[in-house]
């Protein structure tokens, strides 16, 4: 018999996880964690399915924590980028709710998504094709407003240069013209300008070369730095493990596990994955 971790949000979740009881079969693992955390993004019950056919996820429940670095993982076709649609409205929920920042927006769209302090990196590279690097720079900067976040974004602009020096030298080139690497890397900087409290991103390495990857993770790490709760999508668990507070593996639209990376290691990890 496969064991089956506990399903659900997080070891924050502990208090809600005996709340509601672990379901018979189900492996409490009693996982350490940010007790202290106030939860940023709350899934709750959530199941969506395109037009009529059965649906993809099925009464997810996950928490994202102020600060905290969930890396959800999973095969093909497990889920993983429905639940990224399905947070930022681009797919409609069937059952449950979604909560944000204290606020249910479950069915809200992505700009208004943006607009309360979300960035979402979703499939593709997120650039304005026909403009320059500059530009695209300078777009991400325009719902700044007041003194403090001036100086913050020169703090940005001066991270940007340290992270992506590539970028420098690319200014005056179109977007459009940048490698699919250097489109992640001008996608990344856009985000860090926007300065968000919550970053969602699908697959941030995918297709890149090594590195390309090492320099995003950088970046996801100066995120962390700064307070940034982030969710990220890999197929790969091995990259995101470095990076996150709590791994939850998705298999056949249910979340099969979630835990630290040290404790999804191994067959608990290979179970979760393939069942
Ligand atoms: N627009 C769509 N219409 C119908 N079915 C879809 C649509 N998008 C995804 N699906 C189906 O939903 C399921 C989950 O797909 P999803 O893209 O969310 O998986 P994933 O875990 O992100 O996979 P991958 O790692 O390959 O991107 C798959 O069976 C897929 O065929």
């Amino acid at each position: 018999m496969r064991p089956h971790l506990r399903a659900g949000g997080g070891s924050r979740d502990r208090g809600r996880a005996a709340g509601r009881g672990v379901r018979p079969g189900e492996r409490d693992l009693g996982l350490p964690g940010s007790g202290a955390m106030t939860d940023l993004l709350t899934l709750r019950g959530v199941t969506v399915g395109y037009g009529r056919h059965h649906p993809v996820l099925h009464a997810i429940d996950l928490a994202v924590g102020g600060g905290e670095v969930v890396g959800l993982v999973g095969m093909n076709g497990a889920g993983k980028s429905t639940l990224l649609k399905a947070i930022c409205g681009g797919v409609k929920l069937r059952e449950g709710t979604i909560s944000y920042d204290g606020q249910d927006v479950s069915g809200l769209g992505t700009p208004e998504l943006v607009r309360r302090g979300m960035s979402i990196l979703a499939e593709g590279h997120r650039v304005i094709r026909p403009l320059t690097v500059e530009e695209n720079l300078q777009i991400a900067t325009m719902s700044l407003r007041g003194s403090a976040v001036r100086r913050r974004l020169a703090a940005s602009r001066e991270l940007i240069d340290e992270l992506f020096p590539v970028l420098h030298q690319r200014r005056t080139q179109l977007a459009g013209l940048l490698s699919g690497g250097e489109q992640q890397m001008l996608s990344m900087a856009r985000a860090i300008i926007e300065d968000p409290k919550l970053l969602l991103l699908d697959e941030p390495s995918l297709g890149l070369a090594p590195l390309v990857v090492d320099r995003i993770y950088s970046s996801l790490s100066a995120f962390r730095e700064r307070g940034v709760s982030l969710l990220v999508v890999e197929q790969n668990s091995t990259r995101v493990a470095d990076i996150c507070t709590r791994m939850v593996v998705l298999r056949d639209g249910r979340i099969t596990a979630t835990g630290s990376p040290a404790e999804l290691v191994g067959a608990a990890l290979t179970s979760a994955y393939f069942g």
